[in-house]
């Protein structure tokens, strides 16, 4: 699944750049959107992410481009990759600013794990 986020003034940190946590919001939002369509009828909460390390600092006014996909599949569990690109609108390059891989597990109506359809 592919989705796309506008980098406003809201969303800056103290420097002028991105807050990292409103990435990691998308992120774990996006991936839980994608996995949660790609599973209709699952209930999925995120367990896990794995690590996260910010290279490359944004800046106000780009465009984000969130591509999430499914990368593995266990009883209960299902990890999504989950990859940032900062689309330069003036030459339509882009760059890969941030990947982690989130794990969601499904769960029933008490908040307990349950296996996946097919499971
Ligand atoms: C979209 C959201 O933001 S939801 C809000 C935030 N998330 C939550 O509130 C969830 C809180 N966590 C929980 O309620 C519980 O930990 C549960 C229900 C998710 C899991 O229950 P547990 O009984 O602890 O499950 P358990 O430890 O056996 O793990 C369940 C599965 O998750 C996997 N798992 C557990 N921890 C991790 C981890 N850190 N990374 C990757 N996978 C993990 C396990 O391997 C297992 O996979 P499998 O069934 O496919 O083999």
């Amino acid at each position: 699944m592919e989705n796309y986020k506008v980098v406003r003034p809201g969303h800056l940190n103290h420097y002028g750049y991105l807050f990292g946590g409103f990435l990691l919001q998308w992120v774990d939002e996006i991936g839980w959107i994608a996995a949660s369509r790609d599973n209709p009828g699952c209930r999925l909460v995120t367990v896990g992410m794995d690590r996260v390390e910010f290279h490359r600092s944004v800046r106000e006014g780009v465009v984000l481009r969130f591509e999430a996909v499914e990368s593995c599949r266990g009883t209960s569990s299902l990890t999504y990759a989950v990859s940032v690109f900062a689309d330069d609108l003036e030459t339509g390059a882009e760059q890969e600013i941030f990947s982690t891989c989130i794990t969601f597990v499904r769960v029933d109506e008490d908040g307990r794990k349950c296996p996946l359809p097919g499971r």
